[in-house]
């Protein structure tokens, strides 16, 4: 097992601050120091009717915390419109009036470069930025754009820009990699996450957060990077495991693994990896920095194609929610979790109420009648598993010959999803939801008619945001045993937590 990373003291997190007025940029500072950040980002433009002289000093005397200063103009994607002349005023006024940082973009950097040569005896170190607009870039471009602002003599340069995909943010850890001058690069939005989060790995020497309540897509809290991805501890031989998933941002997977890799002494992260081309992304992280991966929707099925080799019971299911790189040959060899995580979670049900009971004997799936609504990765999982406890499984789904293939192969029985509404299934049957119906954001929704809950002994939901859906709230009502998706979510993380650490049974329920 790997050893925990090495504390880098090098990565420092900042907060950028966007407050429309003085007195809530003082605020926000505070908040930002409080929440963990080391630095926060002025951003002047965002300052209504912004006034350098008087509001330049209330900001730095009332400073908790280092800050840089920027003072964006339209042209590169910020809100200050006015005269050229006096934006580059109020950033020398900023210098004289003790800012830690300027940052200055690319197109004006030479000249105020030369003049702070010149007069400057400050301590004010500057940042040389450059932000790309919608259009992807080539990373002859990219490297490019690096080495012209390195030329300027920064101290530090900072180069942001936006993903289209998640493997567009692989320059920017090349990038990040080779850059001889301390280096902010990354890529914006959610595809573009990844790179905020792996930045320190790369060598990236600085992290943005945001302030609790004021997200920003592809910018995780200041909380969610000092507490669940502790980046002070990233180094570059820090294993990269992450969740394939469309979407991804609903995962509970990041605040689960990253603080058991540390509680376990595991120099791994753990980050959301929002996949839109499966094809492309293992052939883009392909090397042994990308150790492993946990699947979600709608990939389970579709990811089989990418592994080398299928684990027996993944390849009966036909759905592989773990992937992991074998270290001696690099080989992608997939598993699947899922299926034992979902059955002993129902049968674990089963079983308290049982005792509560005070019935003398187990409970089981034999015989039972087992209604699946969803015949993708996770429902293939949960159809092998109450199979395998020798339950009759009867499948619904939009897609009717997805349900028949599933049915045929658990030799069960699959029915148009139109008749869902009417299944009158008997007492003691069992109700699992393997679609995303009911999750958040859209949480109102149930799979099935409301009237016929009544009958089932048991209704389990794989959706596990929220907690308690208005599936399960709705079971309970009318007297069903009910059982959560996050029971499915804890299990088969712990099976995947330990394939990742190849610590057999470190964790077991
Ligand atoms: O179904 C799930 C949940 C999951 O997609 C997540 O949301 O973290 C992770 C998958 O590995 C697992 O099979």
């Amino acid at each position: 097992m790997g050893s925990l990373g090495v504390l880098t003291t090098s990565v420092m997190v900042c907060t950028p601050l966007m407050s429309q007025s003085v007195e809530q940029m003082v605020n926000d500072m505070f908040k930002a120091k409080a929440q963990g950040a080391d630095v926060v980002e002025l951003r002047l433009d965002c300052i209504k009717n912004f006034r350098p002289q008087q509001e330049l000093q209330i900001l730095l005397k009332n400073k908790p915390l280092p800050v840089q200063i920027v003072y964006r103009p339209r042209w590169q994607g910020g809100h200050y419109e006015g005269n050229e002349r006096a934006r580059l005023e109020a950033l020398r006024l900023a210098i004289e009036m003790g800012a830690d940082y300027i940052d200055i973009e690319l197109k004006v950097a030479f000249d105020l470069m030369e003049e702070h040569r010149r007069t400057g005896s400050s301590s004010c170190k500057i940042i040389v930025s450059c932000f790309l607009d919608k259009k992807t870039s080539s990373e002859d471009d990219l490297s490019y754009l690096v080495a012209q602002m390195q030329s300027t003599g920064a101290d530090i340069i900072k180069l942001v820009a936006s993903a289209t995909d998640i493997t567009e943010t692989a320059r920017i850890f090349r990038l990040l990699s080779h850059c001889q001058v301390p280096l902010i690069a990354y890529s914006t939005g959610e595809r573009g996450l990844i790179s905020q989060l792996l930045g320190p790995k790369f060598g990236g020497v600085l992290v943005y957060g945001s302030i609790e309540g004021n997200s920003v897509p592809g910018l995780p809290t200041l909380d969610c990077l000092r507490q669940a991805y502790k980046v002070e501890y990233i180094d570059t031989h820090t294993k990269v495991y992450g969740l394939i998933s469309k979407p991804v941002s609903h995962s509970k997977g990041p605040i689960l693994h990253n603080p058991t890799f540390r509680y376990v002494g595991y120099n791994g992260i753990y980050v959301p990896m929002l996949v839109d081309d499966l094809k492309e992304f293992f052939s883009i992280y392909s090397s042994p920095d990308f150790a492993g991966f946990s699947v979600g929707i709608p990939y389970k099925e579709a990811v089989i194609e990418f592994c080398d080799e299928v684990h027996p019971l993944a390849q009966s299911i036909g759905a592989v929610n773990t992937i992991i790189r074998r270290p001696s040959d690099g080989k992608l060899v997939g598993y699947n979790t899922d299926c034992e995580a979902s059955i002993t979670a129902i049968e674990d049900a089963l079983k308290v109420r049982s005792f509560t009971n005070g019935r003398a004997s187990l409970p089981s799936l034999t015989g039972s009648l087992f209604v699946l609504v969803g015949a993708g990765g996770a429902g293939r999982a949960l159809a092998f598993g109450a199979k395998s406890r020798g339950a009759r499984v009867l499948v619904f789904d939009i897609n009717f010959d997805r349900a028949k293939s599933l049915a045929k192969a658990v030799l069960g029985e699959a029915r148009p999803f139109e008749n869902l509404v009417s299944l009158q299934p008997g007492r003691g049957s069992i109700l699992a939801n393997a679609t995303p119906i009911g999750m958040h954001p859209n949480t109102d929704r149930i799979p099935v008619a409301e009237a016929t809950l009544g009958e089932y002994e048991l209704v389990f939901d794989a959706v596990y945001t929220p907690r308690k859906t208005t599936l399960l709230k709705d079971a309970e009502a009318a007297g069903a045993i009910t059982v959560s998706g996050v029971e499915m979510f804890l299990r088969q993380a712990v099976g995947q937590f330990n394939l990742f650490t190849g610590g057999k049974g470190i964790f077991a329920f």
